[in-house]
Parts: structure tokens; sequence; C-alpha cells
């Protein structure tokens, strides 16, 4: 069963329409991943998952049940605007918020605990939230998140703010609560974080989904148009090479666009002649290429 099933949901604002019929299922122990430029309806949906806002139609089911108590204590929710209280102890907060999700005192304080080690941060247990750096603050709020060992765990921009040692470790964190069963509905700008953490994608555009399902699967139906090309020496007369549309000259060798993969065999051959070839890949396109494709076209 899914963890989490959402069936053609749809908010409006007055004339504005937020979500305009999103549809997408979450499998235990999957991250998936939501996409879409500022002000697509991202925040949104997730608000509609969390039970913050209800949808004006559609229904959402969590292991098939609609929305209760129980549900809401099985949901973990990491905003995009944090949202800790400066002035509270990181423990008082962190163990009230658990309480409120039926969490007792006793193993929010051993989880609390756990996460700091985790974190390598245990001295932060006894400071207030206003002594501690921006990234350090979100920290505390992605333990807020998983305090209660939520099933499903919904992230608005997980990532944001923190240097590339703590987005490593957060990261590890995220597969580490997938692979421990969670599901989690994951929301951001990094494409590169998508293609790393998700296996399924929804990309909206204008409130409206545009490209979904399984990101694999979506690569593949996109063309390949780049040709990276490794060599030790200058390689002649790349440019003529029927299907290649631009060659750019790169310190490792040589980048080349093509318009048909065809245009490989050619491009290879021409170098082995010349010189040697240390890399040579077609390259499968980026998810970062595939979003500006899809956005841009369903723009024009
Ligand atoms: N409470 C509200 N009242 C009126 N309009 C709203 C409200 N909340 C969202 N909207 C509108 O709905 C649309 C979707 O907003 P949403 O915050 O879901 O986008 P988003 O994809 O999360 O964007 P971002 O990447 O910038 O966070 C926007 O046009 C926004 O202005």
């Amino acid at each position: 069963m899914n963890a989490l099933s959402v069936e053609r949901i749809f908010k409006q604002y007055g004339d504005k329409t937020a979500v305009n019929g999103i549809s997408f299922d979450v499998a235990p122990g999957e991250i998936y991943g939501l996409l879409g430029a500022n002000g697509a309806g991202k925040t949104t949906t997730m608000r509609m998952v969390l039970g913050l806002i209800y949808p004006d139609s559609g229904t959402i089911r969590y292991e098939g049940k609609s929305y209760g108590k129980e549900q809401l204590q099985g949901l973990g929710y990491l905003p995009e605007e944090r949202g800790l209280y400066p002035k509270v102890k990181v423990s008082d907060q962190i163990i009230y918020l658990a309480q409120l999700r039926g969490m007792s005192r006793r193993d929010a304080d051993q989880n609390l605990r756990y996460w700091l080690e985790r974190f390598g941060v245990p001295e932060y247990y006894g400071k207030k939230v206003e002594e501690l750096s921006k990234g350090n603050q979100q920290k505390i709020q992605f333990i807020a998140a998983v305090i209660h060992r939520p099933r499903i765990v919904i992230m608005d921009e997980a990532f944001s703010g923190l240097d590339p040692v703590n987005v490593e470790l957060l990261k590890s964190t995220v597969k580490e609560l997938r692979d421990s069963g969670s599901s989690i509905l994951f929301s951001t700008h990094r494409m590169e974080h998508v293609e790393e953490l998700c296996r399924n994608i929804t990309i909206l555009h204008r409130s409206n989904p545009v490209l979904q399902g399984n990101l694999k699967a979506i690569k593949k139906r996109f063309p390949r148009e780049r040709i990276i090309l490794g060599t030790e020496d200058d390689v002649k007369g790349l440019e003529k090479v029927g299907g290649v549309m631009n060659v750019k000259r790169h310190e490792y060798g040589y980048e080349l666009l093509i318009n048909d993969e065809a245009a490989g065999r050619p491009v290879l051959e021409l170098a082995l002649a010349q010189t040697n070839v240390n890399r040579f890949e077609i390259m499968e396109p980026t998810l970062n290429e595939i979003f500006i494709k899809t956005v841009g076209e369903s723009h024009e």
C-alpha cells in the first residue's frame, strides 16, 4: 500500500489557482521529488498533504486512510520558512513538539540526544536557538521534523542555507530515514539533489503537473544531446561531423552538442584517428536540462 496517495487535488485563492489537479503516490521507503519554479504550487501542495490547509477538491490518503489524529502524528514537516522560537532552549522546544505529536517525554529526550550526537552538536541541548548559527538552527529544525519518527516526512527546501559538509550530513540522514522505511516528499530547486535522492518526481509549472513519473524513465524519453570527449591533444574537424551542432574546448578535451545520437561513432572515430581518447560518453540529459526544457516549453 502507498504511504501517501494524492488524487486530483485543487486549491484556489480568489481567482488565483495555486494547485490545479495534481495526483501522485509515494511508496513506503521512497523519496519523492516535487519540483517547480517559484510560485509553481509546491508549498501549497505540501501544506495540503500536511492538513494545514484543505484542498477545494480531491483526496489525500495516508496508508489508505483519510486525515485524522493518527495521521497527524505520523507526519513530519521541515518548512521552508524556519519556525523555531529563538528565546527557547533547544531541548525544551523539541521535547515539547515531540510530546504534541504523541511521544513520551522520556523517548523524546532520548531521541533528541541521539540526533544531536548524530549531527555532532550534543552541546546544543541546553542552548537557546538564537545562540546558534543559521545553518545549525536548521539542523535543529530538521530534528524537530523527525523527532517523533514520522512515517511520512515533508521537506521543503531541506538543504537551503547549509554549507557543503552539512548538506552531505543531512543528505545521508535523509537516505537513512528512507532506508528505515519512512517516505519523504521532497521539494527543492537543486536538481542535483533530486538526481541523487529521488526515484519518482513531479514537475509543477504554474500550478499544473507538467511532467511526472520515474526519473530514470523520464531521462530515457529525452534525447541525448551532449558528448564528452576526453583527449590528450587537439582534434581537428569535429564541427564538420554530421549531427554536431557546437564544439567547446575544455581542459579535459571537448564537449559537443549534437542533434542526433548517431553522431557519436564518427566523432569517436575522428578523435581516435588523431590522438588518444581517455573518455567518451554520450551523456544522458541532466534533470536541470529536462526541467528547463519542460518548463520552458509549456511556458511557450
Ligand atoms: N495564502 C495564499 N493566498 C493567495 N495566494 C497564494 C497563497 N498561497 C499561495 N498562493 C499563490 O499560489 C501560487 C503557488 O504558491 P506556492 O507557495 O505553493 O509556490 P511554490 O512552488 O512553493 O513556490 P516557491 O518555490 O517560491 O516556494 C503562487 O502564485 C502564490 O502566490
